[in-house]
């Protein structure tokens, strides 16, 4: 028996749990897993919205079978392109002919541009409704959330919004499939990781979208993404968290990573986070860049916005994990934080100057003035971390009121 879980009456999940993969797109660890969400509504007509990771094709299609059993699909909505949700389309199609493919003119771009031709297009625009029967369907185009494609698919009877990657997470959905079932701080941290690694740079285009939604005055009853939980008893939540990551709003603390050796950049980071908890900041994460996962670092940089970074010098520059981290800071467009730099060199320098330039180019502002410790930290070093520590735990008190 595989699990189908109905969302309503008529509307089912459909989806499949990855445990397998490592790194979700080949990059960001999958410690607790992906699921790949599909739905599917069985009304005079029928449709499945999205499908899966080629990998799973065969759970998938056994899924829809078996609630089908001999009658035809007729609708296969396609909101979002990329292979873990387009992986099925072509052996869809292979298993029920009369498929019609719903997307929009660049949906069908990149669906050639993957698989090849396939047929029985059904090419909406923004707004375009469609009926099934009971259910009507209407679609919202959002482009770049976070490919050029994405829209969303909305049901006027139950209230559900198919909202593809949009508020979904990382993690696989293991027996709980709903908000009301599952232990949601886990998923709210995967989902925050997911977010700010993947859809975070696009923070301008899910601004968009979300007014959109909000321009429509839809009641959003359900939200059903294409990974992590279908959110039915608090929806809100979980747009309110978009739209807040989106606005790049953030919680008093500060994340302080460093890049260290042999520990005596490790040092100064130590006594930051301490006068900063003397004075009074309780969020404060110290993380090695060489021991957690620059998606970790980048999802709890997503959140705190007093920032620290340290970097001993390697090779006449940064120290290579924080190199990885500047450059996906940079390439994420991480807006308005305040930031600190320290770090060591023992001859010509290269990581307080290369964090100094990333500083001039990200146009964060600075807290107090960089501190490069020759070797080792001494005493007037250890000082002047004090004084970053102070200057940032100030500036943070004073944005409480
Ligand atoms: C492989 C390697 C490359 C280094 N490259 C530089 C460099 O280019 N410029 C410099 O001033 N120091 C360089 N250093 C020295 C370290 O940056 C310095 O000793 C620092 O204090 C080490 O800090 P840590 O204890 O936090 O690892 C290098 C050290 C090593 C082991």
């Amino acid at each position: 028996m595989l699990t189908t879980v109905n969302i309503t009456d008529d509307i089912y999940y459909i989806g499949v749990n990855d445990r397998e993969t490592y790194l979700f797109e080949n990059l960001w660890p999958l410690d607790r897993g992906v699921s790949y969400n599909a739905y599917l509504i069985d009304d005079e007509q029928t449709a499945v919205f999205d499908t899966v990771k080629n990998t799973k094709t065969h759970v998938f299609i056994d899924k829809i079978a078996g609630i089908l059993k001999d009658r035809p699909l007729d609708y296969l909505v396609i909101n979002h392109m990329e292979p873990d949700h387009s992986g099925a389309i072509k052996a869809l199609q292979d298993k029920y002919p009369d498929l019609k493919l719903v997307g929009n003119t660049k949906t069908f771009e990149l669906l050639e541009d993957f698989y090849g031709p396939l047929k029985n297009y059904h090419v909406i625009k923004d707004g375009d409704q469609l009926s099934l029967g009971t259910h009507t369907l209407s679609f919202y185009l959002t482009p770049m959330v976070h490919w050029p494609e994405t829209m969303m698919s909305y049901e006027s009877t139950t209230g559900t919004l198919f909202s593809m990657d949009a508020f979904g997470g990382f993690g696989t959905l293991d027996g709980g499939i709903f908000d009301d079932e599952v232990n949601l701080e886990f998923y709210m941290d995967e989902t925050r990781r997911y977010y700010s690694n993947i859809v975070g740079k696009y923070g301008a285009m899910v601004q968009k979208a979300l007014k959109k939604l909000k321009d429509a005055n839809i009641p959003m009853n359900i939200i059903a993404p294409t990974h992590g939980p279908v959110w039915r008893t608090d929806p809100h939540c979980i747009i309110d968290h978009y739209d807040r990551w989106s606005r790049a709003e953030t919680e008093e603390g500060v994340v302080i990573v460093y890049g260290s050796m042999y520990g005596n950049t490790q040092k100064m980071a130590d006594v930051i986070a301490r006068r900063l908890s003397e004075n009074g900041i309780k969020n404060i994460r110290i993380y090695d860049a060489s021991k957690t996962h620059v998606s970790y670092l980048i999802s709890d940089l997503w959140r705190f916005k007093g920032v620290i970074l340290g970097s001993c010098a390697y090779n006449t520059g940064l120290f290579p994990t924080m190199e990885t981290l500047v450059n996906k800071l940079e390439n994420s467009q991480l807006k308005d934080r305040l930031l600190g730099i320290f770090g060591t060199a023992s001859w010509s320098g290269g990581g307080v100057s290369n964090l100094n330039k990333f500083a001039e180019k990200i146009k964060w502002q600075r807290v107090g003035e960089s501190v490069e410790a020759k070797s080792s930290p001494k005493e007037k070093d250890f000082q002047q971390c004090i004084a970053i520590a102070d200057e940032m735990a100030e500036r943070l008190i004073k944005e409480r009121a």
